[in-house]
């Protein structure tokens, strides 16, 4: 008990965001991917709504994205103001991971169980999937922004009006080893405790 309670300690405190810009630029094999998506179908939910829904790029898909995400920042190339070099980041940057999870929230239809219940479903599944690949020793970020809850992501996912488009979730090798974890303020400063 004493060893699980370390390990958990560990990965919790442990887990970071690693950017695309910091993956080697190795690929994972699916077989990693799909085990960090099982892990996500644990998330406890409210009702067993598990309304977590999720799109894998990888490959040219990945190129795909890029242009989706740089043609919604500028969509105008002729515009004033258009910035090449900011439309190629953002059109190149999903193709430095190797694989990206697209991540959407399936809307219930149970009135018991309010919208705020399934975004939180959802992020304890994004949560579980960023435990897992820390402990694969894969580097891992969720990436929201304006478009991550647009209906043109949602759209570009292929969910219907159903469906609530949530951001992605970049995967990497890191090509350095994690960075120092940081947290503005101690958990003491968060906690009122009543007796
Ligand atoms: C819901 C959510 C959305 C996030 N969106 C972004 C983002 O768009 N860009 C970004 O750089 N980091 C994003 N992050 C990652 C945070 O920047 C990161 O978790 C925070 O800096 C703490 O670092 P750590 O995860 O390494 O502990 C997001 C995290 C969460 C939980």
């Amino acid at each position: 008990m004493k060893e699980e309670l370390a390990i958990l300690k560990r990965i919790l405190a442990e887990r970071r965001s690693i950017k695309p810009e910091d993956y080697s630029g190795e690929l994972i094999d699916d077989h990693f991917v799909k085990l960090i998506l099982e892990q996500a179908n644990w998330a406890p939910t409210h009702g067993y709504t598990e309304p977590w829904r999720f799109v894998v790029y990888k490959g040219e898909a990945l190129n795909r994205l890029g242009q989706f995400l740089a043609t919604y920042d500028q969509a105008d190339p002729e515009a004033e103001g258009f910035n090449q070099i900011r439309f190629d980041r953002k059109a190149n940057r999903p193709a430095m991971a190797s694989h990206v999870i697209g991540i959407a929230m399936k809307s219930g239809t149970n009135p018991k169980i309010p919208e705020i219940e399934e975004v939180a479903a959802v992020a304890m599944a994004v949560q579980n999937m960023w435990l897992m690949t820390h402990t694969l020793g894969l580097g891992s970020y969720w990436s929201t922004g304006e478009v991550a809850f647009s209906e043109a992501l949602r759209d570009f996912m292929g969910f219907d009006e159903d469906h609530k488009a949530m951001g992605l979730f970049y995967l990497g090798k890191p090509a350095k080893e994690n960075p120092k974890g940081r947290r503005i303020s101690e958990i003491e400063s968060k906690v009122r405790w009543e007796d």
